[in-house]
């Protein structure tokens, strides 16, 4: 039998503000924080070599001052990530002004930011580098930015954009006002002819992702955003595998309160 990786469904949708202006408090405090981390002096190489349970402190190694800047190595704590997060410009991250958090999953916070420079609003998913690692997710967190970029579909929430930061990841996204679960919460119940369309819509979905060899394996409410006609897109890649022909997936994965009995007791 194959690994089991489940999520909890912990993580909550932040109701829109009404303005969107500056948001104040202790949970912005929070995620503002996530800005501030970009600069600090701590470096993440650091952190990655506590990480390998290396008790002694790391040593910068002796410079080799021959050595031109294109020719030095790439430090792991950056090379690990690529070429899915390439490096960017601190310029570009401070083209975006943060407009507000969105929600908060259980491996990324996403904010809703404005990137100046396209005059578009944006989903900005940002997951710390040191919880990939302590998850053993680089492969699964990499394998998300390149099926998100190999696919093109109506009912499927494309990639914008992704990079690193020090310590960050970023998967920028369009930013969708509402998903599946928070507009069922709010109304209560969808009318028949809804219902049919939303499962119609999500059976292309899959039925696209088949054919080209992509599981989602998280497949819930919280995951499916509407654009602002009430068409469905299917967003989440994070636990998705791309299978060669004939291949199958072992792992029992999924969001613990939308898996099935079976898969719960690994049957
Ligand atoms: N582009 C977007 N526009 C608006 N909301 C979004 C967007 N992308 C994600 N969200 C919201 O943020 C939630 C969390 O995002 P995502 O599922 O990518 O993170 P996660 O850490 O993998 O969460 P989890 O594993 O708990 O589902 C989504 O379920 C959705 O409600």
């Amino acid at each position: 039998m194959g690994a089991v990786s489940c999520r909890q469904r912990q993580h909550f949708r932040v109701p829109t503000p009404r303005k969107c202006g500056n948001i104040q408090g202790p949970l912005a405090r929070g995620w503002k924080s996530l800005w501030c981390g970009v600069g600090t002096i701590r470096s993440g190489l650091e952190e990655l070599w506590e990480l390998q349970g290396h008790q002694e402190p790391l040593r910068p190694a002796p410079l080799l001052l021959e050595k031109t800047l294109s020719e030095w190595p790439v430090p792991q704590f950056i090379s690990l990530f690529l070429p899915e997060f390439p490096m960017r410009p601190v310029r570009r991250q401070q083209q975006l002004k943060i407009l507000g958090l969105v929600a908060k999953g259980s491996f990324g916070t996403v904010l809703k930011v404005l990137d100046c420079a396209q005059k578009a609003v944006f989903a900005l998913k940002v997951v710390p580098k040191v919880k990939v690692l302590q998850r053993d997710t680089l492969r699964q967190c990499k394998e998300e930015v390149s099926i998100q970029r190999q696919i093109n579909h109506p009912f499927i929430h494309s990639l914008g954009d992704s990079w690193q930061g020090k310590r960050h990841l970023f998967i920028m996204c369009s930013y969708y006002c509402t998903d599946l679960y928070s507009l069922w919460a709010a109304v209560g119940c969808f009318p028949e002819a809804s219902v049919r369309l939303f499962a119609a819509e999500l059976v292309l979905v899959l039925c696209y992702l088949h054919d080209l060899g992509i599981i989602h394996r998280d497949v819930k409410m919280e995951n499916i955003l509407l654009d602002d006609r009430g068409h469905l897109k299917l967003t989440d890649f994070g636990l998705s595998r791309h299978l060669p022909q004939g291949a199958r997936a072992y792992t029992i994965c999924g969001t613990l309160q939308y898996m099935g009995e079976r898969a719960k007791d690994g049957g």
